[in-house]
């Protein structure tokens, strides 16, 4: 840890003092709130983190320390390093107290060279976040504090969220696989936008072998895999920016292949069947947000991180150039669309996180759903009415 002075500093002009910890230095990213009592490891390590700064709302952190090394089934990442710009918390662990621990969590923050800021408060922090929106801010720590001035005009100079093309910074550059466990049911071919390593588990445990795959892939090289369906996964950035990713989707939609997406991947299908994006005030980060499965009736609390949406009407049945879709799941705070169906077309989305890592396993059931796809056999979706909620 170290004890040196640091800024937190908002495009705003307002400036939160802490402590530094982790690397020392300056950061720039967007400020988002995340409200996730757990998984701070998890948070860190989402892709789609890519170029935001971090504040927990949940006020210890680092008490479980950094579950490190070993395979998949041993550690708690989502993927092979840190990707938040940076860190916020109010108050960090001196230490951690947890079996599993490998290392703590200044310490990785330091060795990845991720600037963090203690002793902020970040209840009054979120409550500003809530009124004014995400946005752009900066945080300096040790000889990068400089004056409000010139830190705020730093700040001025970053490129915001909307907008944002990530893709590249984020996806694998080489095809790898996943196997299934046990024996091969189907293969899927998982189009890496930032996909989190717990989402190719999901699927091995239910017989997919996951062929992950470059953004830039085409649906011939999906072909050549032999894949029976394709996953679109999370990732950062504006999702308007993604036209190769919304062709390819219309590709594989016109193909008659199974389409699952998730995050990212709802947003790209929403595109591909002609619906806009936009972005949200603030956003939903964390793993309580209340979803409603408009087609089962059931209510799900589940993982979220997203600044995006997609703008389509709620309660309807749309005609969309790949046959009739709906908005199949709806959030309950702020009722904003949070999943899609297509009802002539084996393919549908969800803007949260099935994969539930670090969240609750309410979703999980939509890897079944997929699994039904894939099999020919989905279920027989009822086109919903207005919402019952
Ligand atoms: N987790 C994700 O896939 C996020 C999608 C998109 N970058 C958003 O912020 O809405």
């Amino acid at each position: 840890m170290t004890d040196s002075p640091a800024a937190l500093v908002l495009e705003d002009g307002r400036v939160y003092r802490g402590t530094g910890f982790g690397a020392e230095g300056v950061t720039f990213g967007e400020v988002v709130f995340q409200t996730g009592m757990t998984g701070y490891q998890e948070t860190l390590t989402d892709p789609s983190y890519r170029r935001q700064v971090v504040v927990a709302t949940a006020p210890q952190i680092g008490n479980t320390g950094w579950v490190a090394g070993g395979d998949r089934a041993a550690n708690d990442d989502e993927s092979d390093r840190i990707w938040v710009a940076g860190f916020v918390v109010r108050d960090l662990s001196p230490q951690p107290s947890n079996w599993r621990s490998t290392s703590d969590l200044p310490t990785e923050m330091r060795a990845q060279g991720v600037v963090g800021i203690s002793g902020v408060d970040t209840r009054a922090l979120t409550r500003h976040l809530r009124t004014a929106g995400a946005m752009r801010c900066g945080v300096f720590s040790g000889a990068a504090v400089g004056s409000v001035d010139d830190m705020v005009a730093q700040v001025l100079q970053e490129p915001g969220m909307a907008g944002a093309n990530l893709t590249d910074e984020v996806s694998t550059s080489e095809t790898y696989t996943v196997a299934a466990h046990g024996e091969q049911r189907f293969v899927v071919a998982a189009v890496d936008l930032g996909i989190k390593s717990n989402t190719p588990q999901m699927m091995a445990a239910r017989g997919i072998t996951t062929h992950v795959v470059p953004a830039t892939v085409t649906l011939e090289e999906i072909r050549a895999l032999g894949a029976d369906g394709v996953f679109l996964s999370n990732g950062p950035g504006d999702p308007s920016t993604q036209d190769h990713l919304v062709a390819l989707t219309e590709q594989v939609l016109a193909a008659g292949m199974p389409l699952f997406g998730i995050c990212f991947g709802n947003q790209i299908l929403g595109r591909a069947l002609g619906f806009g994006t936009y972005k949200l005030k603030f956003g939903h980060r964390g793993i309580n947000q209340p979803v409603l499965d408009h087609v089962t009736g059931r209510v799900l609390v589940s993982a979220h991180n997203h600044g995006f949406a997609v703008d389509a009407p709620v309660g309807e049945v749309v005609d969309t150039p790949y046959g009739r879709a709906q908005v199949a799941f709806t959030n309950l705070n702020d009722g904003c669309v949070e999943g899609l169906e297509c009802l002539d077309r084996p393919a549908f989305s969800v803007q949260f996180h099935p994969e539930a890592a670090a969240g609750p396993h309410d979703a999980q059931y939509l890897f079944d759903r997929f699994i039904g796809l894939l099999e020919g056999t989905p279920a027989d979706v009822p086109a919903v009415g207005k919402a019952s909620a």
